[in-house]
C-alpha cells in the first residue's frame, strides 16, 4: 500500500480551479529563486558552564542572536547523536506506514499539505505528525521504541527550551518563575516533518513562509537543507549542521520582549531529489496564560492568549489561506498595537 499523500493530485486540482489565480499572483513569496546560503549565529551552549565571565558572554550572545537574527543553531546542546539517529529512524518508518492508515486512524494527528489551500503557493508539499506531550505515554505498545526514541528527545528538550528561555528572558526583566507558571510541559508539543521529493520544487513549498505560534522552537533538520529565512528584505537559505539544534523565536517572545526579539518568516523549499525530515519541538504557554510585555517601556502589543491567539490565526487562515502575522500589528482587533 502506497504510504505517499497524493500531493500530485491535489495541486492539479488546485490549478484546474484557479488557473487565473495563479497566472496573476505576484506576492513576494510566491517564488521560489535561488537564493544566498548563510550560516545561523552558532553557539556553544557547553560555555555556559565554564563560570560568570563566559556564561555571560554566551548569555549575551543568545539574547543578540535573538534580536538580530530571531534564528540561531546551538551546539553542546544536551541532545545525543544517537537520540537523533534514532528519531529519524522512527520518523521514516513512521511516514512510510501506508497513507490510508496514517489519515484513517489519525494516529498522532497526522497532517498533509493544506486542506485550506486556494492557491499553490498556499500549499505545503510536506506531511506532519503534531504530537502533543500529553499523548507520549499513552502511546500503544506497538510503538515501544518510538515512545521511548520520543521520550528521550523530549527530556531533553524540554528542559533546553526552558533554560534559553529564563536565559532570554532575564535582560527584559522577566520575573524568573514566569515560564516555571506558565508553560506547564503538557502544553508544548512536537512535530515531525517529512518534505517528500517534489517533481515541481520551483512552483510549490515544502512548507509555507511562516512565523511560529509559542515562545521558541528548537529544530533539529537533516543534512538535505530546504529551511528559509527571511531576514533584511530577502531569503536566506540556512546551512544546515546536523551537529547543531536550530532554535528560533515565536510570536509570544516577540510579544513579551516588545519587539526585541524577533519572530521572523521562515519556510521550507522543495527538493525533487531526495526526502527531508525534521523534528520540531514548540515551546508554548499554557491556552490561558496571559502574554504580555514585562518591560517598563510603553507596549507596542496588546496582552493576549494563547487561545485568543489560535482562534485568530484560524480566522485568518479560513479567510485567506494562511497564517497573517501582520495581525499581530495594530490596535483593538489586532495585537501588535
Ligand atoms: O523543517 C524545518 O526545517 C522547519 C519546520 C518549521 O518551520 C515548523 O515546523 O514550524
Ligand atoms: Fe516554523
Amino acid at each position: 500500500m502506497d504510504f505517499k499523500p497524493p500531493f500530485q493530485q491535489t495541486c492539479k486540482a488546485i490549478l484546474l480551479q484557479n488557473s487565473t489565480h495563479e497566472a496573476l499572483s505576484s506576492h513576494d513569496d510566491d517564488k521560489v529563486s535561488l537564493v544566498e546560503e548563510c550560516e545561523l549565529p552558532l553557539i556553544d551552549l557547553s560555555h555556559l558552564n565554564l563560570g560568570h565571565f563566559e556564561g555571560d558572554k554566551c548569555m549575551n550572545e543568545i539574547a543578540q542572536a535573538a534580536s538580530q537574527w530571531g534564528f540561531f543553531q546551538v551546539v553542546n546542546h544536551g541532545v545525543s547523536q544517537e537520540v537523533i539517529k534514532s528519531m529519524q529512524n522512527e520518523q521514516k518508518r513512521l511516514f512510510h506506514k501506508p497513507f490510508a492508515e496514517k489519515v484513517e486512524k489519525n494516529f498522532l494527528n497526522y497532517r498533509w499539505g493544506n486542506p485550506q489551500a486556494t492557491c499553490l503557493r498556499q500549499f505545503s508539499w510536506s506531511e506532519a505528525f503534531h504530537i502533543s506531550l500529553t499523548e507520549i505515554p499513552t502511546m500503544n505498545d506497538h510503538h515501544n521504541s518510538l515512545r521511548s526514541t520520543i521520550e528521550a528527545f523530549v527530556k531533553t528538550v524540554s528542559g533546553l527550551a526552558k533554560r534559553l528561555a529564563e536565559i532570554l528572558a532575564q535582560p527584559l526583566g522577566v520575573k524568573p518563575i514566569y515560564f516555571e507558571e506558565n508553560c506547564p510541559t503538557r502544553t508544548s508539543y512536537l512535530r515531525l516533518n517529512r518534505y517528500a521529493p517534489c517533481p515541481f520544487p520551483s512552483q510549490v513549498f515544502g512548507l509555507i513562509s511562516h512565523t511560529d505560534t509559542d515562545f521558541l522552537t528548537i529544530v533539529h533538520q537533516d543534512q538535505v537543507g530546504g529551511l528559509e529565512i527571511f531576514k533584511d528584505g530577502r531569503w536566506l537559505a540556512v546551512k544546515p549542521n546536523p551537529e547543531a539544534l536550530i532554535v528560533n523565536i515565536g510570536d509570544f517572545f516577540e510579544a513579551l520582549s516588545n519587539g526585541a526579539y524577533k519572530s521572523i518568516k521562515h519556510r521550507v523549499v522543495s527538493t525533487q531529489e531526495v526526502e527531508r525530515l525534521s523534528v520540531a519541538y514548540f515551546y508554548c504557554p499554557s491556552y490561558d496564560a496571559v502574554v504580555r510585555n514585562c518591560g517598563n517601556e510603553p507596549s507596542t502589543y496588546r496582552q493576549f492568549t494563547l487561545r485568543e491567539y489560535k482562534l485568530q490565526t484560524q480566522i485568518d487562515v479560513q479567510k485567506t489561506g494562511e497564517k497573517k502575522q501582520t495581525l499581530m500589528k495594530n490596535g483593538k482587533m489586532r495585537w501588535r498595537l
